[in-house]
């Protein structure tokens, strides 16, 4: 959540090295893709796959040679390595995106409160309690290592859950060269835009909230020069959103579409985050998840399913369209950003930031999800002009100390934090509750949570 960086970094075009940290990860394609696509603006001449897993690593190295080579870039290094200092040496860009526990240990985030009838999900309530409590870890890892091989390089990162990673990173290593990004905004922006007939690139987008816990509040078309927010929301009311071609036959995110159109038939002032959903309607997202096969099976049986084939196929000289993959504005937007650090280009991103008075009546030191601007001497965050809604205030506020408390827990090893955190986690309806999952939760994760005493 570093805002700024000191002084800047003076960024050289030529040998530009980009390592993707969790190598192994279904969304590696996708990025290659979009840096390849901006090779005029992001001339990259080598990558490395940084991963703990030699065979997501190399299934990947599989994947991403033959992509090259088929794309014409076979000009571009490509290297594949489980060392840090092989990996991080030289970097210019690190893109971040692991998953400490991997879809095993995300199935029992999901499970494990489904127990006790509370909402089990990757980012939101305990679950994405309990994934923060994994992932903080791994990320100081992989911040430490570039702070030691690399420590002039950009560190762009999309793993999550995003505000835990940002308030902790930011604790050890306020200095670090740091953009925490989430891509559901641009995702959201890009399915209406899709949906009801609009072009996002003519849209300026007011947002704010924390990661996955936030509200448009205007969406100012250039060419048709007024805000449509409200007719957006209108057409939500009516119906709700077809999926876009990305996540295409993926029934979970149809779901959270219709979701988002229950969200505004209640709340009708605001377009919210989807992942809202989690907290307006805990009762209702529980008695429709089957306890059995979550998210997490269906990530197993349906992307990493398909990069594993896509690697057998090319190791057996199969024919035909191979490279099947579509992951909409994920790769494109992180690859906007290294081309507005790399050339100084000023681009509007929807960030998680240190609030310092972005959103006025906020405290300061929140990690928010607000517009900034990104330039050669990082981000800077849009300050709002207003103060906002009471009702978008206690609830941001209780997820804010909520999370707060969850990461002074990890650095002081405390039990009672921890436990503080679950019970203010609005998914969350007794501390009784709170204490059971925890307990729960804190055996699944022996081998990567730190001791809680
Ligand atoms: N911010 C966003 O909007 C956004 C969007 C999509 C995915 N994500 C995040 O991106 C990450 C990857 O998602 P996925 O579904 O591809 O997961 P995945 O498990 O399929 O892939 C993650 C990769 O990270 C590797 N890994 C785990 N720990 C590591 C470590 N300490 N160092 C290096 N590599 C490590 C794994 O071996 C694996 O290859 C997750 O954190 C996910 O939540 C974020
Ligand atoms: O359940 P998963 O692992 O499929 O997705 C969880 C992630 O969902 C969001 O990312 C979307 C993204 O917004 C969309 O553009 C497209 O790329 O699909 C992604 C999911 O597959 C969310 O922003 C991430 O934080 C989640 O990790
Ligand atoms: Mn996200």
């Amino acid at each position: 959540m570093q805002a700024y960086s000191k002084g800047g970094i003076a960024m050289k075009h030529e040998d530009l090295h980009v390592v993707i940290a969790g190598g192994g990860s279904g969304y590696t394609p996708g990025i290659i893709q979009a840096v390849l696509h901006n090779s005029d603006r992001f001339p990259v001449t080598k990558f490395t796959l940084y991963d703990i897993d030699p065979v997501r690593n190399e299934d990947m190295n599989v994947i991403i040679k033959y992509m090259l080579k088929h794309d014409g870039y076979d000009n571009i290094e490509l290297v594949a390595t489980l060392d840090p200092k092989e990996a991080f040496t030289g970097a210019d860009f690190v893109f971040s995106q692991i998953r400490v526990g991997g879809m095993e240990m995300r199935e029992k985030d999901e499970k494990i409160p489904l127990k006790y009838g509370l909402v089990g999900q990757e980012t939101c309530g305990v679950g994405g309690f309990s994934y923060g409590l994994r992932s903080i870890k791994g990320l100081l890892g992989v911040v430490g290592y570039v702070q030691e091989y690399a420590p002039d390089a950009w560190i762009l990162n999309y793993t999550n859950p995003e505000t835990l990673i940002a308030e902790a990173i930011r604790r050890q290593y306020p200095n670090a060269h740091m953009i925490n990004a989430c891509d559901m905004t641009i995702s959201i922006e890009e399915t209406m835009a899709r949906n009801f007939g609009y072009d996002r690139k003519n849209w300026i987008c007011q947002y704010y909230g924390l990661n996955h816990f936030g509200w448009y509040t205007e969406i100012y078309d250039k060419k048709l020069e007024r805000d449509v927010m409200p007719e957006l929301i209108k057409k939500l009311q009516d119906a709700p959103m077809k999926i876009a071609s990305f996540n295409k036959g993926d029934q979970s995110w149809q779901d959270a579409w219709n979701m988002l159109s229950e969200i505004v038939r209640m709340f009708p002032d605001y377009l919210p985050n989807n992942y809202l959903e989690y907290y307006f309607f805990p009762d209702l997202v529980v008695e429709s998840t089957d306890p059995n096969y979550t998210r997490a099976n269906m990530v197993m049986d349906g992307r990493l399913k398909r990069t594993k084939e896509m690697a057998e196929k090319i190791r057996h000289h199969a024919d035909g369209e191979i490279l099947d993959f579509d992951f909409g504005e994920h790769g494109e937007y992180i690859v906007d950003m290294a081309c507005s650090i790399l050339n100084d280009l000023y681009d509007r991103f929807m960030l998680i930031l240190p609030n310092h008075g972005a959103i006025p009546n906020l405290r300061d030191d929140a990690a928010v999800e607000v517009p900034a601007y990104v330039g050669r001497l990082g981000a800077e965050p849009i300050s709002m002009r207003h103060d906002i809604p009471d009702f978008h205030k206690g609830l941001m506020e209780a997820q804010n100390a909520a999370e707060k408390l969850l990461v002074d827990g990890y650095f002081e090893g405390s039990y009672q934090k921890v436990l503080q955190a679950f019970t203010l986690n609005q998914t969350v309806p007794s501390a009784d509750k709170a204490k059971k999952v925890l307990d729960d939760l804190i055996v699944a994760n022996k081998d990567y949570w730190p001791e809680l005493k």
